[in-house]
C-alpha cells in the first residue's frame, strides 16, 4: 500500500487553500498533518478522500481511487439511529435486506475495540460529543479501508480516550498495513503517535519528516508564531511546551 500525493492544489473562489503539496506514505505508517488554523489540513484530507475538487494527483497504489475511510471534522451525526445501526452503515456495501450475523459481529467488534460496546443500543443523537466521535470512527473502521483519513478525531475526547484512540489507530495501521493521515492540533500527540509529521502553513508544506526533525522550536515559531520549549521526554519522544505568542 502506498499513498502518493503530487502537486496537490485546492482553490476556493480564487483563494489558494493548498498549493503544490507533495506527500508520500507507505502502508503501516501514521502521518500527522499539523499546522495553524486555516493551513489547509482539512482541504488536503478532503482532496485525498475524493470529496474536494483539486489540481495535481492522488494515487492509492498507483490508482486514482481506492478504499478510503474518511472521518470528517464535523460529521454532523445527529440521526435517529442507534450506535449499532450507525456502525453497520459503514458496511452498507456488504448488506442486503437482512444483516448477516458476521456483519453484526464485525460491527460489535469495532465498538469493542474503541471501548464503547456498551453504547450499542443507544441513540446517536443522545450521546455526548466525544462518544459520537468514537462511534463515527467505529463506522469508518468497520468499512475496513486501506487509507484512513482522520480530521481531528480527538477534538472532543478526554485525555484517556485520546490515548486509547490514538493507540488503537497506531496499532491498526501497523497491523493491517493501512496508510493513516490524521490532522491534529495536539503537537505532543503527533510527536508520540505519528511515524512522520507534515507541517502545513498557508497551504504550503513547510516541513515533513520524523517528529523530532519537524517539531523544532524554530519551526514552531515560524508556523504558529509561538515560542515553545522542545525537549526529549523520558520515554524518548519529543515533548513540546508552548510558552508565549510571538508578536
Ligand atoms: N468551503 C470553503 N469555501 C471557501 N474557503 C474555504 C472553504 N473551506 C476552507 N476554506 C479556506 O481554505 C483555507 C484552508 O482551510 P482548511 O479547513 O483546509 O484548514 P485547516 O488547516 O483544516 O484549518 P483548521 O485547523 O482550522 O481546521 C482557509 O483559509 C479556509 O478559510
Amino acid at each position: 500500500m502506498r499513498l502518493t500525493v503530487v502537486d496537490l492544489s485546492v482553490r476556493y473562489r480564487g483563494h489558494a487553500a493548498l498549493d503544490a503539496v507533495a506527500l508520500e506514505a507507505r502502508g503501516g505508517e501514521v502521518l500527522a498533518l499539523i499546522g495553524p488554523n486555516g493551513a489547509g489540513k482539512s482541504s488536503l484530507l478532503r482532496a485525498v478522500a475524493g470529496l474536494q475538487r483539486h489540481g495535481g494527483t492522488v494515487r492509492i497504489d498507483g490508482a486514482t481511487t481506492g478504499p478510503v475511510g474518511f472521518l470528517p471534522q464535523d460529521h454532523g451525526a445527529r440521526a435517529a439511529l442507534t450506535v449499532m445501526e450507525t456502525v453497520l452503515l459503514g458496511r452498507r456495501r456488504a448488506l442486503g435486506w437482512r444483516v448477516p450475523e458476521a456483519e453484526l459481529a464485525r460491527a460489535a467488534d469495532a465498538l469493542r475495540r474503541l471501548g464503547i460496546a456498551k453504547l450499542a443500543g443507544r441513540l446517536l443523537g443522545e450521546l455526548s460529543g466525544g462518544q459520537r466521535q468514537m462511534v463515527m470512527l467505529a463506522q469508518v473502521l468497520a468499512a475496513e479501508p486501506a487509507v484512513l483519513l482522520l480530521d481531528e478525531p480527538t477534538s472532543a475526547l478526554d485525555i484517556r480516550h485520546v490515548l486509547s484512540l490514538l493507540t488503537l489507530v497506531r496499532e491498526l495501521t501497523a497491523a493491517s498495513g493501512l496508510v493513516t493521515l490524521v490532522a491534529i492540533h495536539d503537537l505532543n500527540a503527533a510527536a508520540r503517535f505519528a511515524d512522520r509529521v507534515a507541517l502545513l502553513k498557508d497551504g504550503r508544506l513547510l516541513a515533513e519528516g520524523a517528529p523530532r526533525e519537524v517539531l523544532t522550536e524554530a519551526r514552531i515559531a515560524e508556523a504558529y508564531g509561538v515560542a515553545a520549549h522542545v525537549h526529549a521526554a523520558p520515554d524518548g519522544h519529543v515533548a513540546i511546551s508552548p510558552c508565549r505568542a510571538i508578536d
